[in-house]
């Protein structure tokens, strides 16, 4: 991924780069995003312990926002490190003024109080913190920090229960890192979303892991200022501080018992690495025994979404081979049946793969090619009987997370939405752009065909096509196009010599 964005990060000085705000700009420059700094303190300290902590002066801090803007306007800030009360005074100055600029700005703090190494950094007052908090948009304190803002000694979800009782937080990430517990689990809730979505991962034996926390919260701030959602952008960070902590674990011998950071990051994450739950909502769909039929990846290149029987015949009558009956005005139960019917008919006529979107059962019965199901349809469809049935599955995601869980149930083919703005549906998620989509494919590498949709127009198909997808899925640039037999005949150019290249 290459969309460059600006981050600005607030916290203090750590000589050996393990901690603090040079370890945050090369986070930033290893996931080729521009960084900047501001400096809370200089400290004397490594991965050993911090030997000495010198604040800089609040008008010093002052200054350093001054000189930042004059260069540039951040999409997010990451905060850490803050040692007084006065510095915090500034800071929620400038996040307010910074707010009314771009009103968009995303903050995460990461409430540095100690070192993992042991010392004593920062004598912020509690009502410091809590103001500092109700400025932010994401805490992601470890359990001590934690249980030291709560003054409690719970643990998990109930832990983030105390912390919102006390702290005006919108999201919080609590990092398990500190937990004690076999499986290190990251737990994200926030306030709009029901439950807790979390991330497990192995404890590796990597011994000396002084600012992993700095680095989860680096990687967490650039995967925001990428947009992605939260859940998103704390499963890749997740992954990120993983894959660099498992290189300094394969490389430990050759690097001797330095600290685990000399050994270098690992770059945009670019697989699946690590299990995620959600506590209420949507669970994981149950891993099915068998993967679901393949497609004839030729006949799907060009993906009409249809909302009408009629539709779907013109469509196949052109030569289209790949059609979904995508019905959402239907309230009489005989006359739903009888357009799936019809449509599974002229699927075998054409010898075409037509697809029923959402009336899983009535496709069964009525032995439907296959079926294209949303996010949401996963936790309430018999997916076992649609497999039993022999029928082909399609399923909508919208993110990493959603791609994850999609892949669970080893479908025959993934749609990635939507790419573009659309006027056909109401969507709850932003449009992904061109580079996520490629990111996305790149992801996936190939475990699943792939259909990009959501506003892709003819002049759209090309740079499309060119992210890798297997296919493009089109409504109004075929339904609401002037002439449709022009425009289709105009996707099949474009599509045919992109696979002939
Ligand atoms: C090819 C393709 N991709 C995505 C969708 C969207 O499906 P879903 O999320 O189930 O939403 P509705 O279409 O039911 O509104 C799709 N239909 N086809
Ligand atoms: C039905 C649908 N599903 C989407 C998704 O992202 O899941 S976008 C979409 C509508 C696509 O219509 P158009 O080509 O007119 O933009
Ligand atoms: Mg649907």
């Amino acid at each position: 991924m290459n969309n460059e964005t600006v981050i600005w990060t607030i916290g203090g000085l750590d000589p050996s780069n393990g901690a603090g705000i040079s370890r945050d700009l090369a986070v930033f420059q290893n996931l080729q995003q521009r960084g900047y700094s501001l400096c809370t303190a200089v400290t004397a300290q490594n991965h050993m312990g911090v030997s000495c902590v010198q604040p800089v002066k609040a008008d010093v801090l002052n200054q350093q926002f001054q000189a930042l803007l004059e260069l540039s306007s951040p999409s997010v800030i990451k905060i850490s490190m803050i040692a007084d009360d006065a510095q915090a005074t500034v800071i929620a100055h400038w996040l307010e003024k910074l707010r009314q600029q771009n009103p968009q700005l995303f903050v995460v703090y990461d409430p540095v109080l100690s070192a993992s190494a042991g010392g004593q950094l920062s004598t912020l007052s509690g009502d410091a913190i809590a103001a500092l908090c109700a400025n932010c948009d994401l805490l992601c304190p470890n359990y001590h920090e934690a249980q030291a803002l709560t003054e409690s000694q719970k643990g998990g979800v109930e832990l983030i229960h105390e912390l919102n009782q006390k702290l005006d937080a919108r999201a919080v990430v609590l990092k398990g890192g500190h937990s004690g517990c076999e499986a290190v689990e990251d737990l994200l809730w926030q306030h709009n979303r029901a439950g807790t979505f979390s991330v497990k991962a192995s404890r590796l034996a990597v011994s000396k892991t002084h600012g992993t926390g700095c680095t989860f919260a680096a990687a967490l701030s650039v995967f925001v200022a990428q947009n992605f959602e939260l859940e998103d952008a704390l499963y890749l960070a997740k992954c990120y501080v993983f894959e660099a902590l498992q290189q300094a674990e394969n490389n430990v011998r050759s690097a001797g018992n330095g600290p685990w950071h000399t050994l270098g990051l690992p770059g945009w994450p670019k697989h699946r690495q690590l299990d995620f739950a959600f506590s209420e909502q949507a669970g994981l769909p149950a891993e099915l025994a068998a993967p679901f039929p393949s497609i004839d990846r030729e006949k799907f290149r060009f993906y009409p979404v249809l909302d009408s029987i009629d539709w779907v015949r013109w469509a196949l009558g052109q030569g289209v081979k790949t059609v979904q009956l995508r019905l959402k005005d239907a309230s009489d139960e005989q006359q739903l049946r009888q357009h799936i019917r019809t449509a599974v008919k002229l699927g075998r006529r054409y010898d075409a793969q037509v697809f029923i979107n959402d009336y899983w059962a009535l496709a069964i019965e009525e032995g439907a090619y296959g079926v294209h199901l949303g996010q949401e349809d996963l936790a309430s469809a018999d997916l076992n009987a649609i497999a039993a049935a022999g029928l082909r599955l399609g399923l909508s995601t919208h993110s990493i997370v959603e791609i994850e869980r999609a892949c669970r149930v080893q479908p025959s083919y993934i749609a990635l939405g939507h790419i573009f703005p659309t006027q056909t549906k109401d969507m709850p998620s932003q449009p992904q752009g061109l580079t996520k989509l490629g990111f996305y494919q790149q992801w996936l590498a190939d475990r699943f065909p792939t259909v990009a949709i959501g506003g892709i127009s003819l002049q759209r198909a090309k740079p499309v096509l060119a992210q890798g997808v297997s296919s493009i899925a089109v409504v109004t640039a075929l339904t609401k196009a002037s002439k449709p037999g022009e425009a289709l005949q105009q996707f099949n150019g474009v599509v045919n010599e992109h696979f002939s290249q």
